[in-house]
């Protein structure tokens, strides 16, 4: 179990109106607001929370959706550790755009292995009946994109929100987990004894 606290930056992405604002609110404060204003350019919030014995504080950046705001949100892609692909169940077009903003977070954040970064898929307002999403057709796009966790979510009840979160964080830890190995196996050993160089000075 580590002591010491990380500091990982999730990011929300996805067309306006889809709730991005809504579940950051939620996870963070517990609150939900049906009359919510569009988010211009960015805005963060942290969280510390346990998951499987790392203390972690999520630094959780929400971004504008509405493509006028692109200028202003882009430059915050950058050192992202983990991004929320987010679309709304009873919005198929947002769903279809979810090629594009992970398009849009892999060039502006320079992600150099795009097929081993942590993206994770949100379908929210779970809660709404009139749903023009299938799963099956989400975890679809999920095999064939890399593999990545969807979680259906509703801001409004709390549904599957924490979760979500939580499994963002997972995924990071895995990947670290991974660096700390490479890094371990890849080190040199200065207590090795080699004869000298006789063509040193
Ligand atoms: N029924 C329902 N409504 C939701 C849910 N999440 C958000 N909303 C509503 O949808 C509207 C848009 O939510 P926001 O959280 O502002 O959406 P956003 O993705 O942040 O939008 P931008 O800031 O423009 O990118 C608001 O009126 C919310 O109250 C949900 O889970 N269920
Ligand atoms: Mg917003």
């Amino acid at each position: 179990m580590t002591t010491k606290s990380a500091l990982l930056k999730v990011i929300l992405l996805g067309d306006g109106g889809v709730g991005k604002s809504s579940l950051m609110n939620r996870y963070v404060t517990n609150k939900f607001d049906s009359h919510l204003f569009h988010t211009i350019g960015v805005e963060f919030l942290n969280k510390e929370l346990e998951v499987d014995g790392h203390h972690v504080t999520l630094q959780i950046w929400d971004t504008a959706g509405q493509e006028r705001f692109r200028s202003l949100r882009t430059p915050f892609y950058r050192g992202s550790d983990c991004c929320l692909l987010t679309f709304s169940v009873d919005d198929g077009q947002s769903f279809l755009n979810l090629n594009n903003w992970k398009k849009e977070f892999t060039y502006y954040a320079d992600v150099k292995d795009p097929d081993n970064f942590p993206f994770v898929v949100l379908g929210n307002k779970l809660d709404v009946p009139e749903r023009q999403v299938s799963g099956e057709d989400v975890r679809k796009w999920c095999r064939e994109n890399g593999g990545h966790p969807y979680f259906e979510t509703s801001a409004k009840d709390a549904t599957n929100v924490a979760s979500a979160f939580e499994e963002a964080v997972r995924r990071i830890l895995a990947l670290d987990d991974r660096a700390d190995h490479l890094i371990h196996t890849d080190t040199v050993d200065l207590q090795r004894k080699t004869p000298p160089d006789p063509t040193c000075c």
